[in-house]
């Protein structure tokens, strides 16, 4: 028979909703074979929910309004599933400056107070794990903050966000529009309290903070990240990109970019819509599944797939968090601390080298193809692969670009549409990956 202590570890649940739910529903229902996995009993001693009246699945005698009370009160770790920032943030302080321990999977709040919050924890000696706010139940974090900690990670790029994904797959399979898959996407429990945190792409924004943070050993904080969302995705850059056997995904991209007369290193990190080659392997990522490489110098190239929202995956890794937090606390020992010395500089989305997909209805006459090639390289920006077709008048014109610096493609096409002879920009978009 394995050894266990007497003295519980004692847990405050905040917040029980999707995933909440799921993790209260765990820890009452496991409670046996968690304390046998972390060494110790495990005590759900409180959880704060807005209205206990509305709870009747879970004991009246574990429900509270007060959240504040509950973080105050004697317990080792506290989970937190609420979100936002505010009071969030104040209650996690307190909990973490008095030497208890917190699990949360609150992406928002780490993106932004990730600094504060592992101060505290290193300050007190307590410890802070929030693998579910990245890739839900994909263990992703650990990974970064562990396994590859004797790596040099170059470049983090992956599918992080399951609402924007289930959507934009949905749009590429049926034509659906965004707005009629969202509704599912809410009621399947993907989409967070505000669904604009999704489709605006401030949620895989958040995340691409965290990620490029622990890659890099960078303190990155989501107003550092470049983000643009879904909302602007129109059935003609669908079509555009089936055209080329191409599908879109919202992507986080964390890279390391040398560059310049000095080629010193800085770190870009962005989210925003790509289109990918359909042979890619992220294009056969559906649903709500997420999907993330990581390039490492010595390891190569690996990737991270599975469910990245919903309660019961996420569940899963906050009940794992809770498990390493509660085994530290049997052991008298604390997690691995983060390690933000490399402190890169963040390269502007301008500075930035991305390839653009232009694809424009022109004028189909003589000369046409020269006065649009002419501003390209007025700008500097080499063209990969033109591909035209003709319909009636008008010509139908896909300009696939070389790398070169955002701020340069984006004016190119900022002229490129004030051309008399472009009756229409069509699409315009980030391109990913080599055609096969
Ligand atoms: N749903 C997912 O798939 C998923 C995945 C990964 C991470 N997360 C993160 O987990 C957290 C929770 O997400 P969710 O989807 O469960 O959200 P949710 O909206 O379903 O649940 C949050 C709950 O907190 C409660 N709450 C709000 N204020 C409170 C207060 N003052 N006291 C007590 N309870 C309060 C709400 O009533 C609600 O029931 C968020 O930070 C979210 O970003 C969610
Ligand atoms: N709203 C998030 C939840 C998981 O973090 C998503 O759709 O991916
Ligand atoms: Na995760």
């Amino acid at each position: 028979m394995s050894e266990r202590r007497q003295t519980p570890v004692r847990v405050a649940l905040l917040g029980c909703g999707t995933v909440g739910s799921e993790v209260a529903r765990r820890l009452l229902g496991d409670a046996e074979e968690l304390a046998a996995r972390v060494g110790a009993p495990i005590e759900l001693t409180g959880i704060a929910v807005r209205r206990p009246d509305k709870h009747p699945e879970l004991p009246k005698e574990l429900l509270t309004a007060d959240a504040s009370g509950l973080v105050e009160s004697d317990v080792d770790v506290v989970i937190e599933l609420i979100g936002g920032i505010e009071p969030v943030r104040g209650w996690l302080l307190t909990a973490l400056r008095k030497g208890k321990s917190v699990v949360t999977g609150n992406k928002a709040l780490l993106a932004e107070y990730g600094a504060e919050l592992s101060a505290a924890a290193s300050e007190s000696g307590a410890d802070l794990y929030y693998e579910a706010a990245v890739a839900g139940a994909i263990p992703l974090l650990r990974p970064l903050r562990e396994s590859l900690a004797g790596d040099r990670i170059t470049r983090v790029m992956g599918i992080v966000n399951g609402t924007t994904n289930f959507i934009l797959s949905a749009m590429d399979s049926t034509g659906a529009s965004y707005a009629e898959t969202l509704d599912e996407a809410t009621r399947l429990g993907y989409a967070e309290a505000d669904p604009s945190a999704d489709v605006d792409g401030y949620d895989a924004a958040s995340k691409a903070a965290i990620l490029a943070s622990l890659a890099f050993h960078t303190r990155v904080t989501a107003s550092d990240v470049y983000r643009e969302g879904i909302t602007g995705i129109s059935a003609s850059d669908i079509v555009a990109a089936q055209r080329l056997n191409r599908t879109v995904k919202l992507l986080a991209i964390c890279e390391r970019v040398a560059e310049g007369p000095e080629a010193s290193e800085s770190v870009s990190v962005r989210v925003h819509p790509v289109m990918i080659p359909r042979t890619h392997q992220l294009a056969g990522v559906g649903g709500a599944f997420n999907a993330v490489y990581v390039e490492a110098e010595a390891a190569g190239e690996l990737m991270f797939y599975g469910q990245g929202a919903g309660g019961a995956p996420t569940a899963s890794a906050v009940l794992g968090d809770l498990v390493a937090a509660a085994r530290n606390r049997v052991a008298g020992g604390r997690g691995p601390r983060e390690s933000m010395h490399a402190a890169l500089p963040v390269r502007p989305m301008g500075e930035t080298p991305t390839r653009y997909h232009i694809s424009l209805d022109v004028a189909d006459k003589p000369g046409v193809l020269a006065q649009i090639a002419q501003v390209f390289a007025v700008h500097d920006v080499s063209i990969a692969a033109v591909r035209q077709r003709d319909k009636h008048s008008t010509a139908s014109l896909v300009v696939v670009t070389h790398l070169a610096r955002d701020a340069a493609l984006e004016a190119t096409v900022n002229e490129i549409s004030k051309l008399d002879v472009v009756r229409e920009v069509v699409s315009v978009m980030r391109v990913e990956g080599e055609d096969s």
